[in-house]
């Protein structure tokens, strides 16, 4: 197989999300709530369905995010919700040991000490005939990275989760998955924030969710996922292709650069400051993440970059750095971004020509690239990202970013090769 072939169906597609059950215990499936003055509780291991329907008095319709503001439409979302200062669920996230299997199933499998927090947000009652049109999950911040939706025991059909992702679906019916459990259990389910789903529509009973937001932490966690068996990354097949790729003396003769456009998007401030992708570099998820420890581990040195273009989009721009856009088009992009600190490079694909403009001598300021896996979409820095979300844009917005790894000429990298 061509190398590159064999490079682009290495890069398999790992699902982005990952699902489970936890037993009921005691008393894991109590949750106390208030709605003004007034006080209640049930058990949804074994609620009623007067339970449910006082849980839902109590509850509100559920609102979603149509770009900058929080919008009550049920043509899209008709649902309930309880905001988490109203209600306190005996299930505790940290003794479910949630995180680590979050940790080892979801992100990468080797980077098990990785800082995680799952900060519960909302309380949803999916009742008959209720549902949410697809959507993105609203970053909350700049390290929020997914959302776990835990849903109970209690008797419904239908509400599946639906997820799309480059090209792929996937359905998840904790309702069939529940009931097929011979121990009562409840069914849990996380994914990246920037894969679209929907919950399609609930045709008979109650689905009662907690909805929590995953972030990234800063420093270690102290309790790697030691007991927790890990969903085998695909890394071995990369890894393996990228060798084979790198003996072939055809494969970029004299050195290139490679571009993996990635997989996932990430969420950029508005505004950020100049350092940010270094510190997004350390937050990549599934595939992207594989791709980066794969092409360090085997010394290439591997950056993370942004793509801008120009105002006629006749130009692409390959920087080190996020650039604080504006809300502005740029004109004389290429201009700005030669510029320190973001060694602007203009960027051709391998094989063709380098592009000539009318900015002088263009060689040093431009750079040939082997797409792995294609650029899909530019930067789009300075718009809000989510269209439909479950809130209103808060200050972040996805951008799309891309790795380059570079690689010596064949007669250098022999030698390297050999002695991994
Ligand atoms: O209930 C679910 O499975 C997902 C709900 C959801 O997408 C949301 O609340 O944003
Ligand atoms: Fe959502």
């Amino acid at each position: 197989m061509d190398p590159l072939d064999a490079l682009r169906n290495a890069i398999s597609s790992k699902p982005p999300y990952c699902t489970g059950t936890i037993p009921i215990t005691d008393d894991n499936g109590v949750v106390y709530y208030r709605k003004q003055e007034q006080a209640g509780w049930l058990d949804l291991s074994r609620a009623t369905e007067g339970d449910l329907e006082a849980l839902v008095q109590a509850c509100e319709p559920a609102t979603f995010g149509l770009e900058q503001r929080d919008v009550l439409d049920e043509s899209y979302r008709k649902a309930w919700k309880m905001d988490r200062t109203n209600f306190a669920p005996r299930f505790d996230i940290g003794e479910s040991h949630l995180v680590e299997r979050i940790r080892a199933q979801l992100l990468d499998a080797r980077d098990n000490t990785k800082g995680i927090k799952a900060e519960l947000y909302k309380l949803n009652v999916y009742g008959k005939d209720s549902f949410f049109k697809s959507h993105k999950d609203t970053p909350r911040s700049d390290t929020m990275f997914g959302s776990l939706v835990v849903v109970f025991p209690t008797p419904h059909e239908g509400g599946a989760l639906v997820l799309r992702h480059a090209g792929q679906e996937w359905t998840f019916d904790s309702a069939a998955v529940l009931r097929e459990k011979e121990q009562r259990s409840m069914a849990y389910i996380a994914f990246f924030s920037d894969v679209d789903h929907e919950v399609t529509v609930v045709t008979s009973g109650y689905r009662v969710t907690l909805t929590y937001n995953l972030f990234f932490e800063s420093g270690e966690s102290d309790h790697p996922a030691s007991d927790v068996v890990p969903v085998a990354f695909k890394d071995t097949v990369f890894q393996t292709a990228l060798t084979s790729a790198l003996e072939d003396p055809n494969f970029l003769p004299k050195g290139g650069c490679l571009g993996f456009g990635l997989s996932f998007k990430y969420p950029i401030k508005r505004g950020q400051s100049l350092t940010s992708l270094r510190k997004i570099s350390k937050m990549l998820k599934g595939n992207d993440s594989m791709i980066k420890h794969v092409c360090e581990q085997m010394k290439l040195p591997t950056t993370l970059n942004a793509i801008y273009q120009d105002k006629y989009r006749e130009t692409k721009i390959l920087v080190d750095e996020i650039m604080n856009m504006g809300d502005g088009e740029i004109e004389g992009l290429l201009d700005l971004l030669a510029e320190y600190p973001h060694n602007g490079r203009l960027i051709y694909d391998y094989g063709e020509e380098p592009p000539r403009t009318w900015h002088g001598p263009i060689e040093e300021r431009s750079i040939g690239i082997l797409w792995v896996t294609p650029l899909t979409t530019y930067s789009h820095f300075n718009s809000p990202y989510v269209h439909y979300g479950n809130e209103a844009s808060l200050g972040c917005a996805y951008g799309d970013l891309c790795l380059t790894v570079k690689v010596g000429p064949y007669e250098n990298r022999r030698g390297s090769i050999e002695s991994l």
